[in-house]
């Protein structure tokens, strides 16, 4: 397993160890020991989550108040361009994002912990996005920020409108009162 700190240093891209032979490949996906040795913490999850969006569909940027969700998130079917924005009030990073490509190919992981906004683009004809949360989703804690925040600046891939829910077609700005209103940490 490799894995790369990104511009914002809680933000890890993990890369697992492939086994290739004739039948196809094997890999652990999620090993609990290796993960609390990577993060540093015993992490519990307690939700998996499996979409599938069409090319161009845009989810995001999603967050909780009150019940932050740390998320392990990757890619079985596809590719998308996979964001995290620090909403975290004291980090030196706080309002600064990073993006990575995550695919069914290249089978990386990106570990977002708790206090980030995430979502991503699908850059595929369709993909498949699996994630497992560190809290349950709480629909009424559940906030969003609009994805072409100009503050934010996103470099998202695509020259067009993407396909967004009605929810996340009316998002927040950033920032915005209503955001930094609830507690992050707790
Ligand atoms: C996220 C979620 C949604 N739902 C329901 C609510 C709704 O009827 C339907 C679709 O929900 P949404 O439109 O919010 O799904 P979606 O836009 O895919 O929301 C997800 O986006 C990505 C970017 C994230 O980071 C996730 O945490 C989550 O917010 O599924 C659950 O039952 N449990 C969940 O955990």
């Amino acid at each position: 397993m490799k894995v790369k700190s990104l511009e914002i240093a809680d933000v890890l891209l993990i890369e697992p160890t492939v086994y290739g032979d004739d039948r196809g490949f094997f890999f652990e996906s999620f090993n609990q020991a290796q993960f609390s040795a990577l993060v540093g913490q015993d992490l519990t999850f307690v939700q998996d989550n499996h979409s599938k969006s069409a090319r161009g569909v845009l989810r995001g940027l999603h967050y909780q108040i009150k019940q932050p969700q740390g998320k392990l998130v990757r890619v079985v079917d596809g590719e998308v361009f996979d964001v995290a924005v620090d909403l975290r009030k004291a980090s030196p990073t706080f309002g600064k994002w990073v993006g990575e490509t995550l695919s069914a190919d290249n089978k990386r992981q990106l570990w977002i912990p708790a206090g980030f906004a995430h979502g991503f683009l699908v850059l595929s004809e369709s993909a498949q996005f699996l994630y497992k949360t560190t809290d349950f989703y709480s629909p009424e804690n559940e906030r969003a920020i609009i994805w072409n925040d100009p503050t934010l600046n996103i470099r998202w891939p695509i020259d067009t409108m993407p396909i967004l829910s009605r929810k996340d077609a009316v998002a927040q700005a950033f920032p915005d009162a209503e955001v930094f209103a609830g507690s992050l940490d707790s």
